[in-house]
């Protein structure tokens, strides 16, 4: 048996395609179904062709719920440009995406420093190669099963790959996933080796969201417990 801990399983639903005009109430929501984490999504119209919302939502979002991990997933060019002000507005975690950023190093110690996680994103077409000169600057590697810029688009299966090498050669590694998440979806993902679930409209657009929550929750759960019996 080797001495590596498995990290465990966090359900973080996306807000992306919740009723944005009651966000701290859909947050709040989302909580009291299960989640463990919020993930937020930024766009900024450049890197994606599609805008949400900035730092200055996520400083009003935070004293209405202090202890929550708020996971930025930040869709942007210049992702250097907001560590500080997400930071100040409560982020917790801040994943950039490798394809907008020039000085990698720079920007994980940036963000380090700042006292938040660093992650990573890769969009489809992405190597997931791409990471290995900087995973140990990483506290997360973001596999995005989409295009980014849209909810409720379909589930990439063939990124699975990705997902199973970094658990392979990183198995201490959060590995989340993020695109057309769901309970259709959830298995492959769990096999692959995912630990960090991302999952937009299956939850959001769900009557009973704690129940979608469950389910993926327990479909990692089982994964994780099996691949671990068999080591
Ligand atoms: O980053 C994203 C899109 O770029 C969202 O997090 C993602 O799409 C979640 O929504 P869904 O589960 O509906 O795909
Ligand atoms: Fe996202």
């Amino acid at each position: 048996m080797s001495g590596h801990v498995h990290p465990c399983c966090k359900i973080g639903p996306s807000i992306l395609c919740a009723d944005l005009s009651c966000l701290a109430d859909e947050c709040r929501k989302m909580i009291h179904c299960g989640a463990d984490y919020l993930h937020l999504d930024v766009m900024d119209g450049h890197f994606v062709p599609n805008l949400t919302f900035g730092h200055p939502i996520v400083k009003c979002l935070r004293p209405k719920m202090p202890e929550v991990y708020f996971d930025m997933h930040m869709m942007v060019q210049n992702p250097e440009k907001w560590v500080e002000s997400m930071a100040d507005a409560g982020a917790n975690q801040y994943t950039f995406h490798v394809e907008a950023c020039e000085d990698i190093p720079a920007l994980c110690r940036k963000i380090q420093e700042s006292g938040m996680r660093v992650g990573i994103g890769l969009k489809p077409g992405t190597p997931v190669e791409t990471i290995l000169p900087y995973r140990d600057l990483l506290d997360v590697v973001l596999i995005m099963t989409v295009e980014p810029g849209f909810g409720g688009q379909s589930f990439m299966e063939d990124m699975m790959s990705k997902v199973q090498y970094l658990r392979t050669n990183f198995p201490d590694l959060d590995i989340e996933v993020d695109g057309g998440v769901g309970p259709s979806t959830i298995d492959a993902v769990a096999e692959a080796g995912a630990n960090m679930i991302v999952s937009g409209t299956a939850i959001t657009g769900a009557t009973d969201p704690s129940q979608v929550i469950a389910l993926l929750r327990n479909a990692v759960e089982n994964a994780i417990q099996k691949s671990q019996l068999e080591r």
